[in-house]
Protein backbone atom coordinates (compact mmCIF):
# COMPACT_ATOMS: atom_id res chain seq x y z
CA UNK A 1 0.00 0.00 0.00
CA UNK A 2 1.14 3.50 -1.06
CA UNK A 3 2.65 5.64 2.16
CA UNK A 4 0.00 8.73 2.88
CA UNK A 5 2.89 11.16 1.09
CA UNK A 6 2.97 9.31 -1.87
CA UNK A 7 -1.23 9.53 -2.11
CA UNK A 8 -1.20 12.97 -1.11
CA UNK A 9 1.30 13.78 -3.86
CA UNK A 10 0.51 11.73 -6.55
CA UNK A 11 -3.40 11.83 -6.38
CA UNK A 12 -4.51 14.52 -3.63
CA UNK A 13 -2.27 17.17 -5.06
CA UNK A 14 -3.30 17.03 -8.51
CA UNK A 15 -6.98 17.12 -7.79
CA UNK A 16 -6.75 20.13 -6.02
CA UNK A 17 -5.12 21.74 -8.74
CA UNK A 18 -8.50 20.99 -10.50
CA UNK A 19 -10.46 21.88 -7.67
CA UNK A 20 -9.10 23.68 -5.21
CA UNK A 21 -9.79 23.59 -1.24
CA UNK A 22 -11.97 25.67 -0.34
CA UNK A 23 -11.17 28.92 1.51
CA UNK A 24 -12.03 28.31 4.60
CA UNK A 25 -10.85 28.53 8.35
CA UNK A 26 -10.35 24.44 8.85
CA UNK A 27 -8.72 25.50 12.27
CA UNK A 28 -10.07 23.82 15.33
CA UNK A 29 -11.18 25.59 18.33
CA UNK A 30 -7.89 25.36 19.92
CA UNK A 31 -6.28 26.94 16.72
CA UNK A 32 -5.16 23.26 16.09
CA UNK A 33 -5.18 22.70 11.79
CA UNK A 34 -6.10 19.58 10.61
CA UNK A 35 -4.98 17.84 7.77
CA UNK A 36 -6.74 16.38 4.66
CA UNK A 37 -6.25 13.24 5.50
CA UNK A 38 -5.24 10.69 8.55
CA UNK A 39 -3.88 7.15 7.85
CA UNK A 40 -2.08 4.88 10.02
CA UNK A 41 1.43 6.69 9.40
CA UNK A 42 0.26 9.24 11.45
CA UNK A 43 -0.08 6.59 14.18
CA UNK A 44 3.51 5.15 13.68
CA UNK A 45 4.79 6.23 17.55
CA UNK A 46 0.83 5.30 18.74
CA UNK A 47 0.81 2.08 20.73
CA UNK A 48 -2.14 1.03 21.05
CA UNK A 49 -1.58 -1.06 24.68
CA UNK A 50 0.32 1.62 25.95
CA UNK A 51 -1.95 4.53 24.28
CA UNK A 52 -5.90 3.16 24.07
CA UNK A 53 -5.76 -0.07 26.06
CA UNK A 54 -9.59 -1.36 26.87
CA UNK A 55 -12.55 0.08 28.30
CA UNK A 56 -12.60 -0.16 31.91
CA UNK A 57 -8.59 -0.54 32.25
CA UNK A 58 -5.60 1.79 32.83
CA UNK A 59 -4.78 4.40 30.98
CA UNK A 60 -8.84 4.87 30.34
CA UNK A 61 -8.70 6.57 27.34
CA UNK A 62 -11.82 4.06 26.25
CA UNK A 63 -14.02 5.26 29.25
CA UNK A 64 -13.99 4.09 32.47
CA UNK A 65 -16.24 1.48 32.87
CA UNK A 66 -15.43 -1.84 30.68
CA UNK A 67 -19.52 -1.38 29.83
CA UNK A 68 -19.68 2.23 29.32
CA UNK A 69 -23.38 2.87 28.24
CA UNK A 70 -24.42 -0.78 27.17
CA UNK A 71 -24.33 -1.24 31.14
CA UNK A 72 -25.74 2.27 32.23
CA UNK A 73 -26.76 4.96 30.11
CA UNK A 74 -24.93 8.47 31.23
CA UNK A 75 -27.02 10.44 33.77
CA UNK A 76 -29.52 12.89 32.20
CA UNK A 77 -28.64 15.50 34.90
CA UNK A 78 -30.42 18.85 34.40
CA UNK A 79 -29.19 22.24 35.30
CA UNK A 80 -32.29 24.03 36.63
CA UNK A 81 -33.10 26.55 39.68
CA UNK A 82 -35.33 29.58 39.68
CA UNK A 83 -37.24 31.74 41.69
CA UNK A 84 -38.24 30.07 45.67
CA UNK A 85 -37.07 26.46 46.67
CA UNK A 86 -40.64 25.67 46.18
CA UNK A 87 -40.94 26.98 42.33
CA UNK A 88 -37.54 25.06 41.73
CA UNK A 89 -38.88 22.01 43.97
CA UNK A 90 -41.70 21.95 41.54
CA UNK A 91 -39.35 21.90 38.55
CA UNK A 92 -37.16 19.30 39.55
CA UNK A 93 -40.20 16.94 40.35
CA UNK A 94 -41.42 17.99 36.70
CA UNK A 95 -37.65 16.72 35.59
CA UNK A 96 -37.95 13.64 36.87
CA UNK A 97 -40.92 12.87 35.40
CA UNK A 98 -39.83 13.60 32.16
CA UNK A 99 -37.25 10.95 32.53
CA UNK A 100 -34.28 12.85 33.91
CA UNK A 101 -32.21 10.64 35.73
CA UNK A 102 -29.78 13.04 38.19
CA UNK A 103 -30.68 16.36 39.86
CA UNK A 104 -28.90 19.41 39.24
CA UNK A 105 -28.73 22.66 40.58
CA UNK A 106 -28.70 26.52 40.46
CA UNK A 107 -28.24 28.86 42.80
CA UNK A 108 -28.96 32.46 42.57
CA UNK A 109 -26.31 34.97 42.68
CA UNK A 110 -26.60 36.32 46.02
CA UNK A 111 -26.23 32.28 47.20
CA UNK A 112 -23.08 31.48 45.16
CA UNK A 113 -21.58 34.68 46.67
CA UNK A 114 -22.90 34.07 50.06
CA UNK A 115 -25.15 36.31 50.92
CA UNK A 116 -28.38 35.74 52.23
CA UNK A 117 -31.47 36.42 50.37
CA UNK A 118 -32.40 40.13 52.38
CA UNK A 119 -28.82 41.49 52.19
CA UNK A 120 -28.60 44.87 50.66
CA UNK A 121 -26.45 43.20 47.88
CA UNK A 122 -29.27 40.60 47.40
CA UNK A 123 -31.78 43.56 46.16
CA UNK A 124 -32.85 42.45 42.24
CA UNK A 125 -30.79 39.28 42.06
CA UNK A 126 -32.81 36.93 44.64
CA UNK A 127 -33.86 33.75 42.18
CA UNK A 128 -32.74 35.19 39.15
CA UNK A 129 -30.25 32.97 37.70
CA UNK A 130 -30.69 30.33 40.16
CA UNK A 131 -32.73 29.44 43.56
CA UNK A 132 -32.16 31.07 46.63
CA UNK A 133 -31.08 28.79 49.30
CA UNK A 134 -30.30 31.19 52.20
CA UNK A 135 -30.82 28.47 55.51
CA UNK A 136 -31.85 25.03 55.76
CA UNK A 137 -35.27 25.89 55.98
CA UNK A 138 -34.63 26.57 52.12
CA UNK A 139 -32.75 23.45 51.54
CA UNK A 140 -35.75 21.28 53.17
CA UNK A 141 -38.22 22.75 50.55
CA UNK A 142 -36.04 22.58 47.64
CA UNK A 143 -35.68 18.65 48.29
CA UNK A 144 -39.03 18.08 49.40
CA UNK A 145 -40.47 14.49 48.17
CA UNK A 146 -36.56 13.42 46.93
CA UNK A 147 -34.75 10.94 48.32
CA UNK A 148 -31.34 11.90 48.45
CA UNK A 149 -30.58 7.86 49.04
CA UNK A 150 -32.47 7.59 45.70
CA UNK A 151 -31.68 10.18 43.37
CA UNK A 152 -28.00 11.51 42.77
CA UNK A 153 -27.88 15.35 43.60
CA UNK A 154 -25.34 17.92 41.90
CA UNK A 155 -25.09 21.50 43.43
CA UNK A 156 -23.21 23.87 41.80
CA UNK A 157 -21.69 26.30 44.46
CA UNK A 158 -18.08 27.12 45.22
CA UNK A 159 -16.95 30.09 47.38
CA UNK A 160 -19.98 28.68 50.02
CA UNK A 161 -19.65 25.20 49.33
CA UNK A 162 -19.00 23.77 52.95
CA UNK A 163 -21.94 25.44 54.42
CA UNK A 164 -24.61 24.86 51.64
CA UNK A 165 -23.03 21.04 51.13
CA UNK A 166 -23.56 20.50 55.39
CA UNK A 167 -27.11 21.96 54.18
CA UNK A 168 -27.77 18.93 52.04
CA UNK A 169 -26.41 16.85 54.70
CA UNK A 170 -28.26 17.97 57.71
CA UNK A 171 -31.30 17.83 55.06
CA UNK A 172 -30.36 14.04 54.69
CA UNK A 173 -30.03 13.57 58.16
CA UNK A 174 -33.12 14.77 59.71
CA UNK A 175 -34.58 12.48 57.03
CA UNK A 176 -32.92 9.46 58.76
CA UNK A 177 -30.89 8.94 55.93
CA UNK A 178 -27.65 7.06 56.08
CA UNK A 179 -25.54 8.76 54.91
CA UNK A 180 -23.30 5.66 53.05
CA UNK A 181 -26.08 5.51 50.55
CA UNK A 182 -26.38 9.60 49.85
CA UNK A 183 -24.69 10.36 46.39
CA UNK A 184 -24.07 12.99 44.48
CA UNK A 185 -21.89 16.13 43.66
CA UNK A 186 -20.84 19.73 44.89
CA UNK A 187 -18.77 21.85 42.23
CA UNK A 188 -16.75 22.82 45.08
CA UNK A 189 -13.80 23.99 42.80
CA UNK A 190 -12.76 27.71 43.55
CA UNK A 191 -9.36 27.54 41.25
CA UNK A 192 -11.50 28.16 38.44
CA UNK A 193 -13.47 31.16 39.96
CA UNK A 194 -10.03 32.84 40.48
CA UNK A 195 -9.38 31.99 36.76
CA UNK A 196 -12.44 32.53 35.34
CA UNK A 197 -15.91 32.51 37.28
CA UNK A 198 -14.56 35.17 39.72
CA UNK A 199 -17.38 34.44 42.38
CA UNK A 200 -14.61 34.16 45.04
CA UNK A 201 -14.94 35.44 48.87
CA UNK A 202 -11.91 34.67 50.55
CA UNK A 203 -8.20 34.93 49.29
CA UNK A 204 -6.52 31.88 47.38
CA UNK A 205 -4.48 29.54 49.89
CA UNK A 206 -7.80 30.00 52.74
CA UNK A 207 -10.18 29.28 50.12
CA UNK A 208 -8.14 25.87 48.82
CA UNK A 209 -7.83 25.22 52.55
CA UNK A 210 -12.11 24.70 52.73
CA UNK A 211 -11.69 22.24 49.78
CA UNK A 212 -9.17 20.36 51.51
CA UNK A 213 -11.88 20.22 54.03
CA UNK A 214 -14.48 18.31 52.06
CA UNK A 215 -11.29 16.19 50.68
CA UNK A 216 -10.79 14.51 54.35
CA UNK A 217 -14.26 14.49 55.85
CA UNK A 218 -16.04 13.31 52.83
CA UNK A 219 -15.06 9.66 51.95
CA UNK A 220 -14.91 9.08 56.26
CA UNK A 221 -18.68 10.21 56.22
CA UNK A 222 -20.56 10.41 52.79
CA UNK A 223 -18.75 8.35 50.86
CA UNK A 224 -20.47 8.07 47.89
CA UNK A 225 -20.16 12.10 47.45
CA UNK A 226 -17.87 13.88 45.18
CA UNK A 227 -16.98 16.84 47.18
CA UNK A 228 -15.42 18.11 44.36
CA UNK A 229 -16.27 18.59 40.09
CA UNK A 230 -13.18 20.38 39.43
CA UNK A 231 -14.54 22.02 36.48
CA UNK A 232 -13.29 23.51 32.90
CA UNK A 233 -16.71 24.56 31.49
CA UNK A 234 -16.28 28.01 32.97
CA UNK A 235 -12.32 28.25 31.96
CA UNK A 236 -13.93 27.32 28.62
CA UNK A 237 -16.92 29.99 28.56
CA UNK A 238 -14.74 33.24 29.41
CA UNK A 239 -12.68 32.65 26.40
CA UNK A 240 -10.11 29.38 26.93
CA UNK A 241 -9.65 27.82 23.67
CA UNK A 242 -10.50 23.22 24.27
CA UNK A 243 -6.81 22.64 24.72
CA UNK A 244 -6.70 25.47 27.64
CA UNK A 245 -9.68 23.86 29.18
CA UNK A 246 -8.07 20.77 29.31
CA UNK A 247 -4.69 21.93 31.04
CA UNK A 248 -5.45 24.59 32.86
CA UNK A 249 -8.49 22.04 34.60
CA UNK A 250 -6.34 19.14 35.30
CA UNK A 251 -3.67 21.55 36.65
CA UNK A 252 -6.19 22.55 38.92
CA UNK A 253 -6.91 19.02 39.54
CA UNK A 254 -3.40 18.38 40.31
CA UNK A 255 -3.18 21.21 42.54
CA UNK A 256 -6.09 19.76 44.74
CA UNK A 257 -4.16 16.61 44.97
CA UNK A 258 -1.10 18.44 46.09
CA UNK A 259 -2.68 20.36 48.87
CA UNK A 260 -4.20 16.98 50.03
CA UNK A 261 -1.23 15.31 50.13
CA UNK A 262 0.58 18.20 51.91
CA UNK A 263 -2.02 17.44 54.58
CA UNK A 264 -0.83 14.34 54.93
CA UNK A 265 -4.69 12.31 53.20
CA UNK A 266 -3.75 9.36 51.32
CA UNK A 267 -4.19 9.32 47.79
CA UNK A 268 -5.90 6.70 47.53
CA UNK A 269 -8.80 7.11 49.75
CA UNK A 270 -9.78 10.75 48.23
CA UNK A 271 -8.46 10.44 44.49
CA UNK A 272 -11.90 8.19 43.78
CA UNK A 273 -14.11 10.79 44.62
CA UNK A 274 -12.42 13.48 42.33
CA UNK A 275 -14.60 14.46 39.59
CA UNK A 276 -14.62 16.43 36.56
CA UNK A 277 -16.67 18.72 34.57
CA UNK A 278 -16.25 19.46 30.77
CA UNK A 279 -17.45 22.42 28.26
CA UNK A 280 -18.29 20.62 25.08
CA UNK A 281 -18.65 23.53 22.22
CA UNK A 282 -18.74 22.90 18.51
CA UNK A 283 -15.74 21.43 17.02
CA UNK A 284 -17.08 18.04 17.07
CA UNK A 285 -13.80 15.57 16.27
CA UNK A 286 -12.09 18.04 19.03
CA UNK A 287 -14.49 17.96 21.96
CA UNK A 288 -14.30 13.99 21.65
CA UNK A 289 -10.26 13.86 21.38
CA UNK A 290 -10.57 16.43 24.35
CA UNK A 291 -12.48 13.87 26.89
CA UNK A 292 -10.39 10.94 25.50
CA UNK A 293 -6.96 12.99 26.67
CA UNK A 294 -8.36 14.16 30.10
CA UNK A 295 -8.55 10.64 30.91
CA UNK A 296 -5.58 9.49 29.31
CA UNK A 297 -3.75 12.29 31.11
CA UNK A 298 -5.26 12.32 34.47
CA UNK A 299 -4.87 8.29 34.77
CA UNK A 300 -0.97 8.43 33.73
CA UNK A 301 -0.23 11.42 36.19
CA UNK A 302 -2.48 9.96 39.01
CA UNK A 303 -0.36 6.53 38.88
CA UNK A 304 3.15 7.79 37.58
CA UNK A 305 3.18 11.36 39.04
CA UNK A 306 1.52 11.00 42.19
CA UNK A 307 1.93 7.19 43.24
CA UNK A 308 -1.74 6.73 43.37
CA UNK A 309 -2.29 2.90 43.83
CA UNK A 310 -6.50 2.50 43.66
CA UNK A 311 -7.15 1.82 39.91
CA UNK A 312 -10.34 4.60 40.97
CA UNK A 313 -7.84 7.14 41.71
CA UNK A 314 -6.39 6.68 38.07
CA UNK A 315 -10.04 7.21 36.68
CA UNK A 316 -11.27 10.58 35.57
CA UNK A 317 -15.34 10.31 35.60
CA UNK A 318 -16.72 13.90 34.28
CA UNK A 319 -20.06 15.43 33.99
CA UNK A 320 -20.91 17.36 30.85
CA UNK A 321 -22.62 20.25 28.86
CA UNK A 322 -23.16 21.71 25.89
CA UNK A 323 -21.47 25.28 25.64
CA UNK A 324 -23.43 27.69 26.32
CA UNK A 325 -21.00 30.53 24.72
CA UNK A 326 -21.78 28.97 21.66
CA UNK A 327 -25.46 29.49 21.39
CA UNK A 328 -26.23 32.78 20.12
CA UNK A 329 -29.34 34.98 20.60
CA UNK A 330 -29.48 34.93 16.79
CA UNK A 331 -32.38 32.40 15.47
CA UNK A 332 -32.36 30.88 18.51
CA UNK A 333 -34.24 27.48 17.02
CA UNK A 334 -30.56 26.58 15.79
CA UNK A 335 -29.46 26.21 19.02
CA UNK A 336 -31.14 22.58 19.19
CA UNK A 337 -28.97 21.55 16.33
CA UNK A 338 -26.01 22.25 17.88
CA UNK A 339 -26.85 20.87 21.44
CA UNK A 340 -27.51 17.94 20.02
CA UNK A 341 -24.07 18.04 17.88
CA UNK A 342 -22.41 18.94 21.06
CA UNK A 343 -24.18 16.34 23.33
CA UNK A 344 -23.06 13.81 20.76
CA UNK A 345 -19.51 14.60 21.08
CA UNK A 346 -20.05 14.41 24.69
CA UNK A 347 -21.51 10.90 24.51
CA UNK A 348 -19.23 9.56 22.10
CA UNK A 349 -16.62 11.13 24.33
CA UNK A 350 -17.28 8.94 27.34
CA UNK A 351 -19.07 11.45 30.10
CA UNK A 352 -20.41 10.00 32.56
CA UNK A 353 -23.42 12.97 33.55
CA UNK A 354 -24.59 15.22 30.72
CA UNK A 355 -26.42 17.91 31.03
CA UNK A 356 -28.00 20.02 27.44
CA UNK A 357 -28.53 23.25 26.99
CA UNK A 358 -31.64 25.08 26.40
CA UNK A 359 -32.20 26.71 23.20
CA UNK A 360 -33.06 29.83 24.80
CA UNK A 361 -29.77 30.13 26.78
CA UNK A 362 -28.54 33.54 25.36
CA UNK A 363 -32.15 34.88 26.47
CA UNK A 364 -32.99 33.58 29.79
CA UNK A 365 -33.46 31.15 31.95
CA UNK A 366 -34.78 28.41 30.04
CA UNK A 367 -38.89 27.81 29.85
CA UNK A 368 -40.22 24.39 30.75
CA UNK A 369 -40.37 23.21 26.85
CA UNK A 370 -37.22 24.73 26.38
CA UNK A 371 -35.60 22.42 29.10
CA UNK A 372 -37.55 19.50 27.54
CA UNK A 373 -36.50 19.54 24.39
CA UNK A 374 -32.89 19.78 25.34
CA UNK A 375 -34.03 16.63 27.66
CA UNK A 376 -35.39 14.81 24.75
CA UNK A 377 -32.57 15.42 23.17
CA UNK A 378 -30.29 13.24 24.86
CA UNK A 379 -32.98 10.25 25.06
CA UNK A 380 -33.32 10.60 21.19
CA UNK A 381 -29.25 10.38 21.44
CA UNK A 382 -29.47 7.56 24.23
CA UNK A 383 -32.69 5.65 22.52
CA UNK A 384 -32.78 6.35 19.16
CA UNK A 385 -29.67 6.88 17.50
CA UNK A 386 -27.11 3.34 18.39
CA UNK A 387 -24.11 5.10 19.55
CA UNK A 388 -24.79 3.94 23.05
CA UNK A 389 -24.96 0.22 21.76
CA UNK A 390 -21.37 -0.05 20.89
CA UNK A 391 -18.37 0.71 23.79
CA UNK A 392 -15.98 3.66 22.72
CA UNK A 393 -17.06 3.42 18.71
CA UNK A 394 -14.69 5.69 17.24
CA UNK A 395 -11.39 4.02 18.71
CA UNK A 396 -8.80 3.40 16.23
CA UNK A 397 -10.03 5.97 13.74
CA UNK A 398 -6.59 7.81 13.04
CA UNK A 399 -7.75 10.80 13.15
CA UNK A 400 -9.92 10.43 16.69
CA UNK A 401 -6.12 8.89 18.03
CA UNK A 402 -4.01 11.26 16.23
CA UNK A 403 -6.07 14.08 17.23
CA UNK A 404 -6.00 12.49 21.33
CA UNK A 405 -2.30 12.33 21.07
CA UNK A 406 -1.76 16.12 20.12
CA UNK A 407 -4.51 17.33 22.58
CA UNK A 408 -2.50 15.56 25.22
CA UNK A 409 1.08 16.71 24.04
CA UNK A 410 -0.53 20.38 23.88
CA UNK A 411 -2.23 20.21 27.35
CA UNK A 412 0.88 18.54 29.32
CA UNK A 413 2.84 21.51 27.23
CA UNK A 414 0.81 24.14 29.22
CA UNK A 415 0.87 21.48 32.33
CA UNK A 416 4.59 21.58 32.36
CA UNK A 417 5.14 25.15 31.76
CA UNK A 418 2.13 25.83 35.25
CA UNK A 419 4.26 23.50 37.15
CA UNK A 420 7.52 25.83 36.33
CA UNK A 421 6.02 28.75 37.42
CA UNK A 422 5.09 27.19 40.49
CA UNK A 423 1.74 26.18 40.36
CA UNK A 424 -1.40 27.16 39.99
CA UNK A 425 -1.66 29.58 42.31
CA UNK A 426 1.53 31.52 41.42
CA UNK A 427 -0.36 31.39 37.67
CA UNK A 428 -3.19 33.09 39.82
CA UNK A 429 -1.06 35.63 41.17
CA UNK A 430 0.91 36.71 38.01
CA UNK A 431 -2.30 36.54 35.74
CA UNK A 432 -0.97 34.49 33.70
CA UNK A 433 -4.11 32.36 32.88
CA UNK A 434 -6.35 35.94 32.61
CA UNK A 435 -3.66 36.80 29.62
CA UNK A 436 -3.39 33.12 27.79
CA UNK A 437 -7.55 33.07 28.00
CA UNK A 438 -7.81 36.62 26.90
CA UNK A 439 -5.60 36.44 23.94
CA UNK A 440 -7.82 33.22 22.91
CA UNK A 441 -10.76 35.17 23.09
CA UNK A 442 -9.42 37.76 21.13
CA UNK A 443 -8.07 36.00 18.43
CA UNK A 444 -11.83 33.95 18.00
CA UNK A 445 -13.58 37.25 18.18
CA UNK A 446 -11.71 38.55 15.51
CA UNK A 447 -12.33 35.24 13.47
CA UNK A 448 -15.84 35.92 13.91
CA UNK A 449 -15.80 39.52 13.38
CA UNK A 450 -13.77 39.19 10.17
CA UNK A 451 -15.73 36.41 8.72
CA UNK A 452 -12.75 33.75 8.91
CA UNK A 453 -14.86 31.62 11.29
CA UNK A 454 -18.62 31.24 10.24
CA UNK A 455 -21.39 31.21 12.86
CA UNK A 456 -24.68 30.59 11.20
CA UNK A 457 -26.98 33.35 11.82
CA UNK A 458 -24.68 35.74 13.23
CA UNK A 459 -22.10 36.57 10.79
CA UNK A 460 -23.85 34.74 7.91
CA UNK A 461 -26.92 33.09 6.67
CA UNK A 462 -28.32 35.91 9.26
CA UNK A 463 -32.57 36.92 8.85
CA UNK A 464 -34.92 39.12 10.81
CA UNK A 465 -35.20 38.49 14.68
CA UNK A 466 -37.08 35.47 15.67
CA UNK A 467 -39.02 36.16 18.91
CA UNK A 468 -39.14 32.99 21.32
CA UNK A 469 -41.03 32.76 24.87
CA UNK A 470 -38.66 33.86 27.51
CA UNK A 471 -39.21 32.65 30.95
CA UNK A 472 -39.72 35.48 33.63
CA UNK A 473 -39.10 35.78 37.56
CA UNK A 474 -41.50 37.01 39.47
CA UNK A 475 -39.80 39.56 42.05
CA UNK A 476 -42.09 38.20 44.47
CA UNK A 477 -39.55 35.90 45.24
CA UNK A 478 -37.76 38.37 47.38
CA UNK A 479 -39.96 38.87 49.61
CA UNK A 480 -41.25 35.45 50.15
CA UNK A 481 -37.13 34.80 50.73
CA UNK A 482 -37.11 37.60 53.24
CA UNK A 483 -40.07 36.45 55.26
CA UNK A 484 -38.64 32.71 55.41
CA UNK A 485 -35.49 34.44 56.49
CA UNK A 486 -37.22 36.37 59.42
CA UNK A 487 -38.97 33.50 60.39
CA UNK A 488 -35.95 31.40 60.96
CA UNK A 489 -33.86 34.30 62.80
CA UNK A 490 -37.07 34.16 64.92
CA UNK A 491 -37.42 30.26 65.70
CA UNK A 492 -33.68 29.47 66.23
CA UNK A 493 -32.00 28.56 69.49
CA UNK A 494 -30.13 31.79 69.59
CA UNK A 495 -28.07 29.99 72.17
CA UNK A 496 -27.15 27.36 69.31
CA UNK A 497 -26.54 29.65 67.08
CA UNK A 498 -23.86 31.67 69.03
CA UNK A 499 -22.57 28.59 69.98
CA UNK A 500 -22.05 26.83 66.23
CA UNK A 501 -20.72 30.53 64.94
CA UNK A 502 -18.01 30.72 67.61
CA UNK A 503 -17.15 26.82 66.39
CA UNK A 504 -16.97 27.85 62.86
CA UNK A 505 -15.08 30.96 63.30
CA UNK A 506 -12.31 28.68 65.65
CA UNK A 507 -11.52 26.23 62.77
CA UNK A 508 -10.54 29.32 60.58
CA UNK A 509 -8.06 30.39 63.42
CA UNK A 510 -7.19 26.89 64.36
CA UNK A 511 -6.67 25.34 60.89
CA UNK A 512 -8.91 22.63 62.02
CA UNK A 513 -11.21 20.76 59.54
CA UNK A 514 -14.46 23.23 59.46
CA UNK A 515 -16.87 20.19 58.35
CA UNK A 516 -18.13 19.20 61.50
CA UNK A 517 -18.70 22.93 62.51
CA UNK A 518 -20.20 23.77 59.57
CA UNK A 519 -22.76 21.24 59.89
CA UNK A 520 -23.54 22.17 63.13
CA UNK A 521 -24.66 25.51 61.98
CA UNK A 522 -27.10 23.73 59.27
CA UNK A 523 -28.20 22.39 62.23
CA UNK A 524 -28.45 25.19 64.05
CA UNK A 525 -30.49 27.02 61.30
CA UNK A 526 -27.30 29.90 60.88
CA UNK A 527 -28.18 31.77 57.56
CA UNK A 528 -25.47 31.21 54.68
CA UNK A 529 -24.69 35.05 55.08
CA UNK A 530 -23.94 34.35 58.26
CA UNK A 531 -21.45 31.42 58.21
CA UNK A 532 -19.92 33.03 55.07
CA UNK A 533 -19.87 36.77 57.04
CA UNK A 534 -17.48 35.04 60.45
CA UNK A 535 -15.23 33.47 57.93
CA UNK A 536 -14.42 36.73 56.31
CA UNK A 537 -13.64 38.54 60.13
CA UNK A 538 -10.56 35.68 59.99
CA UNK A 539 -9.80 35.10 56.17
CA UNK A 540 -10.22 38.58 54.55
CA UNK A 541 -12.05 38.78 51.36
CA UNK A 542 -10.08 38.52 48.08
CA UNK A 543 -9.94 41.23 45.98
CA UNK A 544 -8.34 40.95 42.29
CA UNK A 545 -5.11 42.18 41.19
CA UNK A 546 -5.97 44.03 37.87
CA UNK A 547 -4.20 42.21 35.17
CA UNK A 548 -2.11 44.22 32.91
C1 LIG B 1 -22.45 26.05 33.97
C2 LIG B 1 -23.10 25.98 35.31
C3 LIG B 1 -22.86 27.30 36.01
O1 LIG B 1 -21.86 27.52 36.68
O2 LIG B 1 -23.71 28.20 35.88
C4 LIG B 1 -22.59 24.81 36.05
O3 LIG B 1 -21.54 24.85 36.64
S1 LIG B 1 -23.51 23.41 35.95
C5 LIG B 1 -22.58 22.17 36.70
C6 LIG B 1 -23.40 21.00 36.95
N1 LIG B 1 -22.56 19.92 37.43
C7 LIG B 1 -22.94 18.67 37.53
O4 LIG B 1 -24.11 18.38 37.27
C8 LIG B 1 -21.95 17.68 38.01
C9 LIG B 1 -22.46 16.30 37.89
N2 LIG B 1 -21.46 15.35 38.31
C10 LIG B 1 -21.71 14.11 38.61
O5 LIG B 1 -22.85 13.70 38.50
C11 LIG B 1 -20.63 13.24 39.14
O6 LIG B 1 -19.61 14.06 39.70
C12 LIG B 1 -20.06 12.28 38.08
C13 LIG B 1 -19.48 13.02 36.92
C14 LIG B 1 -18.99 11.41 38.73
C15 LIG B 1 -21.19 11.39 37.57
O7 LIG B 1 -21.81 10.72 38.62
P1 LIG B 1 -23.10 9.84 38.38
O8 LIG B 1 -23.54 9.32 39.70
O9 LIG B 1 -24.07 10.61 37.60
O10 LIG B 1 -22.63 8.70 37.41
P2 LIG B 1 -21.58 7.50 37.63
O11 LIG B 1 -20.96 7.20 36.33
O12 LIG B 1 -20.69 7.81 38.76
O13 LIG B 1 -22.55 6.30 37.94
C16 LIG B 1 -23.21 6.06 39.15
C17 LIG B 1 -22.80 4.70 39.68
O14 LIG B 1 -23.00 3.71 38.67
C18 LIG B 1 -21.77 3.04 38.40
N3 LIG B 1 -21.71 2.79 36.95
C19 LIG B 1 -21.79 3.70 35.98
N4 LIG B 1 -21.71 3.13 34.78
C20 LIG B 1 -21.54 1.82 34.98
C21 LIG B 1 -21.39 0.69 34.13
N5 LIG B 1 -21.38 0.80 32.82
N6 LIG B 1 -21.23 -0.51 34.71
C22 LIG B 1 -21.23 -0.64 36.05
N7 LIG B 1 -21.37 0.40 36.91
C23 LIG B 1 -21.54 1.60 36.38
C24 LIG B 1 -20.68 4.00 38.85
O15 LIG B 1 -19.49 3.32 39.18
C25 LIG B 1 -21.33 4.64 40.05
O16 LIG B 1 -21.23 3.83 41.18
P3 LIG B 1 -20.40 4.30 42.49
O17 LIG B 1 -20.98 5.61 42.89
O18 LIG B 1 -20.63 3.23 43.44
O19 LIG B 1 -18.97 4.44 42.02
Amino acid sequence: MKSKNEWMQSVYAPATQKFPERKYNFKNLSDMEPEPIYTADDLKDWDAERDLGYPGEYPYTRGVQPSVYRGKLWTMRMFAGFGSAEQTNERFHALLRAGQTGLSTAFDLPTLMGYDSDHPFSKGEVGKCGVAVSSLADMEILFRGIDPTQVTTSMTINSPANAIWAMYIANAQKQGKDLGQVGGTIQNDILKEFIAQKEFIYPPAPSVKLVIDTFEWGPRIVPKWNFISVSGYHIREAGATGVQELAFTLADGFHYVEKALERGLDIDEFAPRISFFWDIHNDFFEEIAKLRAARRIWARQMRHHYGAKNPKSWMLRTHSQTAGVSLPAQQPLNNIARVAIQALAAVLGGTQSLHTDAFDEALALPTEEAATIALRTQQIIAYETGVAGVVDPLAGSYYVEKLTNDIEAAAMGYIEQIRAMGGVEAGIDSGFFQLEMAEAAYRYQREVETKNRVVVGVNDFVQDAVEVPIQLIDPQVERVQEARLAQVRRERDPERVRAAIDALRDTAVTGANSMPAFLECAHAYVTLGEQMDILKTVYGEYVEPAVV
